[in-house]
């Protein structure tokens, strides 16, 4: 382990120094100077070696005496070039130590030139190879002077023959020379056979080209050898006679066309060749058939350029029909117009006295709680004025926050919100109703410029701002709406205002609405565009739903619409509904691998309380998941709720619903729970609302619609040309009510006599009063009470309420279980 280590540690630090060298070498004007300096070293050695030949002998005795100024050396580079000669010849590899002079001055030049690295260190390698080979070689061949074949090989040689002898020896080196020969140089029998065919056909076609020039001094063809290196075959290009144009060429131009040619004699000076303009064919022939070829012609046909589609299927139809529009069916379906709706005096009276009365109770009432105003500003709405303050210098907004209640109160006024600070502003903001407030028609607001051009998908005019700018959402970004409000406060005017701006910007085939409605009477005046706008189950006879069953059903059935939707968008690979229409409005699905175009589907649950109260769980998974998953594909839920207690609007429904509507709630805490904040309790009613997105809270005036307008615009739609049934949903098979009574009686629970008789002693069918009374788990009770209604003695699931006892008394319970018996 600590070897490996210290192994580890020695080549990095090899790798470290490496870089240092390299990097120092990596300048060009350093690898300049260490080229030449190379270069100047291989010299040096060249002579000092070759002058070491001469004077080797006189100067044995200087070797040791480096460093003594009085002996001097022979050599022509004195004592360096004795000791490094003596070093590399005598005691290194000899004569072929010259090898290494070369190899050195080979380097300095391909640094120079800046050669790869690698290919230097190779040619390194061979020269090793080749110094040993010749080194063991000289040493074999004479071995009486040793200097021929230095240390090195003298030894090598004297070592390898005790073991091989002589010829084992002589066979090594020849083996060597051979591999050398082979590796370095890439010469095989193939190559060598390759090379004999190829003088063969040079031959041959010199001895054509001289008999050509020899028997006539003009021809017609012009002939041209490739060296196609390994192939077997010989290109020749030979020329059409049919001529286009000429070119005279010298015998030296036609030269080059002859790899490898040596020595073309002729008697004439110059061959005129007849070329065919660009086109050159090119023929792959045999050498056997060369002479053969001046009479040969050639009939050239150029294959046709294969034809290509530069429009693709789709494209076509795209070019042939248009793009598709999805309101072909019903192209002459007209919107409703804007008179339609009422009209009121909306124009804003400002009554200066009123502001001024406010805005010294504002000043008086801060004063008392020592909150001091440097700047005031109203901006009067529509049916609140928002009075803007700017505390003077020092006044913590804390203060003022914490004093809201106390301010609110002192003001004494219903419908005083205060905001501290207003969102981005620095400012504080106390909202005061206006004592004539202005109602805001939905007529200002569909005809409003902003939602007349709003680009969006589902865009709903939802009312009036504080500045009396119309305001625009779009439902598809919402994703999901939620609406909460006490009774009486505006929340089913808000709901025909949201489907009202719906009506008045989508065609019936981009936007269907599913409408639920429990208290039957709200929604009913949309019974009249079912065949437009709705959608509804199949096999059933009104759109919009009233019955809890059918509402279970319904939810689970839009389940189904979103998976199946989901599917599709898979298959068309696009992420969401309105790629997905744009695609196939471009052409590009296939309405025969079930693609189609997809309306919107708007889901409206009026009165959620009440659904949640009797269907509970049934109700909320469903709607749990289609809030979760369903915005990609164009299903949004609208749910308004009377009750916005913490039991109806769940954890798991708020965090579906980030976009929220609050209608004037009577406590705090129901405020929370809608919006997360208070002040929906401070709204002054009639429309008046606060929404939020998840961030700022925005006080609005719903536009107003009445029953009579929405029963106008529904008598317009519904007067026109309509489909012929309401957009069918998916089919949905309750599989629980088919189970749950089939119960074998061989299966029934032990308990399920005493459980009987408790609940007809009780007369009220719950299974709290199983788990209760017989000491039972949920599950159990539960099966118990399955087990009941199998037995025919509680009836149906009823949502949250007990289930209804159909047996009345001990008696016939007695009578039912014997019956059971004997049958
Ligand atoms: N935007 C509005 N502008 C002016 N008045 C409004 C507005 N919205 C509602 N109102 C008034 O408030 C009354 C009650 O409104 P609405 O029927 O919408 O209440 P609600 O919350 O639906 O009540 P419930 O829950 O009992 O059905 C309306 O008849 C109307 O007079």
């Amino acid at each position: 382990m600590a070897k490996k280590k210290q192994s580890v540690k020695k080549s990095s630090i090899l790798t470290e120094e490496k870089s240092s060298i390299f990097s120092f070498l990596k300048t060009r004007q350093t690898q300049t100077i260490f080229g030449f300096f190379l270069i100047i070293f291989s010299l040096f050695l060249c002579i000092a070696f070759i002058s070491f030949f001469f004077s080797w002998q006189e100067d044995q005795s200087v070797l040791n005496k480096l460093a003594d100024k009085t002996i001097k050396s022979k050599n022509l580079l004195g004592k360096i070039g004795a000791s490094l000669s003596h070093f590399f010849i005598y005691k290194g590899f000899g004569l072929a130590a010259f090898v290494i002079a070369y190899q050195i001055f080979i380097s300095g030049v391909a640094v120079l030139v800046k050669k790869k690295l690698s290919r230097i260190i190779i040619s390194w390698n061979w020269s090793l190879f080749i110094m040993l080979w010749f080194s063991v070689s000289l040493g074999f061949l004479h071995q009486k002077y040793a200097l021929l074949s230095g240390v090195i090989g003298f030894e090598v040689n004297d070592y390898v023959q005790t073991f091989i002898g002589k010829t084992g020896l002589v066979l090594i080196l020849v083996f060597l020379l051979i591999a050398y020969i082979v590796l370095r140089y890439k010469i095989t029998i193939d190559a060598y056979l390759e090379k004999v065919k190829q003088n063969k056909i040079e031959r041959q076609a010199r001895e054509f080209v001289e008999s050509e020039q020899q028997t006539t001094t003009k021809i017609n063809k012009k002939v041209e050898f490739k060296n196609q290196e390994a192939e077997k075959k010989t290109e020749l290009i030979v020329e059409s006679k049919k001529e286009k144009s000429e070119f005279e060429l010298s015998l030296e131009n036609l030269k080059p066309t002859i790899t490898n040619h040596s020595d073309v004699t002729t008697k004439n000076e110059e061959i005129t060749l007849k070329v065919e303009q660009e086109i050159t064919p090119e023929l792959k022939v045999e050498e056997t058939v060369i002479e053969d070829l001046k009479e040969v012609e050639i009939d050239i046909a150029i294959a046709r350029e294969e034809e290509h589609s530069v429009e693709n299927l789709s494209d076509k139809v795209l070019k042939d029909f248009g793009e598709f529009d999805p309101t072909l069916e019903l192209s002459n379906f007209k919107f409703p117009t804007f008179n339609l709706l009422k009209q009121y005096n909306e124009s804003i009276s400002i009554d200066p006295t009123e502001l001024e009365a406010n805005k010294n109770r504002i000043v008086e009432t801060l004063k008392n709680y020592k909150i001091g105003i440097a700047e005031i500003k109203a901006t009067v709405g529509p049916t609140i004025t928002l009075y803007e303050i700017v505390p003077e210098a020092g006044i913590r907004i804390s203060k003022i926050k914490n004093l809201e209640d106390d301010i609110a109160l002192s003001l004494s006024a219903l419908g005083i919100r205060i905001i501290a600070p207003i969102p981005g502003k620095g400012t504080i903001g106390i909202e005061v109703p206006n004592k004539k407030s202005t109602i805001v028609s939905m007529h200002s607001a569909i005809s409003s410029k902003k939602f007349q051009e709003s680009q969006m998908q589902l865009p709903i005019a939802l009312g009036k701002t504080i500045s009396n700018e119309t305001f625009v959402v779009d439902l598809a970004k919402m994703p999901h709406l939620l609406m909460a409000g006490a009774t009486g406060q505006g929340k089913s005017v808000g709901l025909n205002a949201v489907l009202t701006s719906l009506l008045y910007k989508k065609h019936p085939a981009e936007v269907k609405f599913v409408l639920v409605d429990p208290k039957k009477v709200e929604l009913t005046l949309f019974n009249k565009i079912e065949r437009h706008y709705l959608a509804k189950l199949p096999d059933t006879e009104d759109a919009i739903i009233t019955d809890t069953t059918k509402v279970v059903h319904t939810l689970n059935s839009l389940c189904i619409e979103m998976d199946n939707r989901y599917d599709l968008l898979k298959a068309a690979m696009v992420r969401n509904i309105k790629e997905y229409n744009t695609k196939f409005k471009q052409r590009k699905l296939n309405p025969n691998d079930g693609h189609q175009f997809l309306p919107y589907i708007v889901l409206v649950i009026d009165e959620f309380a009440d659904l949640i109260m009797t269907a509970g769980k049934e109700v909320e998974t469903p709607i749990a998941r289609l809030a979760q998953l369903a915005r990609a594909i164009g299903i949004h839920l609208i749910v308004a709720t009377q009750r916005p207690s913490v039991n109806v609007i769940t954890g798991i429904i708020k965090a579906n619903f980030p976009a929220r509507i609050a209608f004037r709630v009577t406590s705090k805490i129901d405020s929370r729970t809608i919006l997360d904040a208070g002040g929906a309790d401070q709204l002054i009613g009639r429309g008046d609302l606060l929404y939020t997105n998840g961030n700022s809270i925005t006080r609005i005036q719903c536009a107003f619609v009445d029953t009579p307008e929405v029963e106008k615009i529904t008598d317009f739609i519904g007067s026109q040309k309509a489909y012929t049934e309401a957009h069918l949903l998916p089919e949905y098979v309750d599989d629980e009510s088919g189970t749950s009574i089939d119960i074998d009686v061989a299966d029934r629970d032990k308990l399920f006599k005493e459980a009987a008789e408790i609940i007809v002693t009780a007369q009220q069918g719950s299974a709290s009063l199983l788990q209760r009374k017989l000491k039972l788990g949920y599950n159990r009770a539960g099966r118990l009470i399955d087990q009941l209604e199998a037995a025919g003695i509680v009836g149906g699931f009823e949502g949250s309420k007990a289930r209804q006892v159909l047996v009345s008394d001990f008696m016939a319970l007695e009578q039912l279980l014997e019956n059971e018996k004997n049958q």
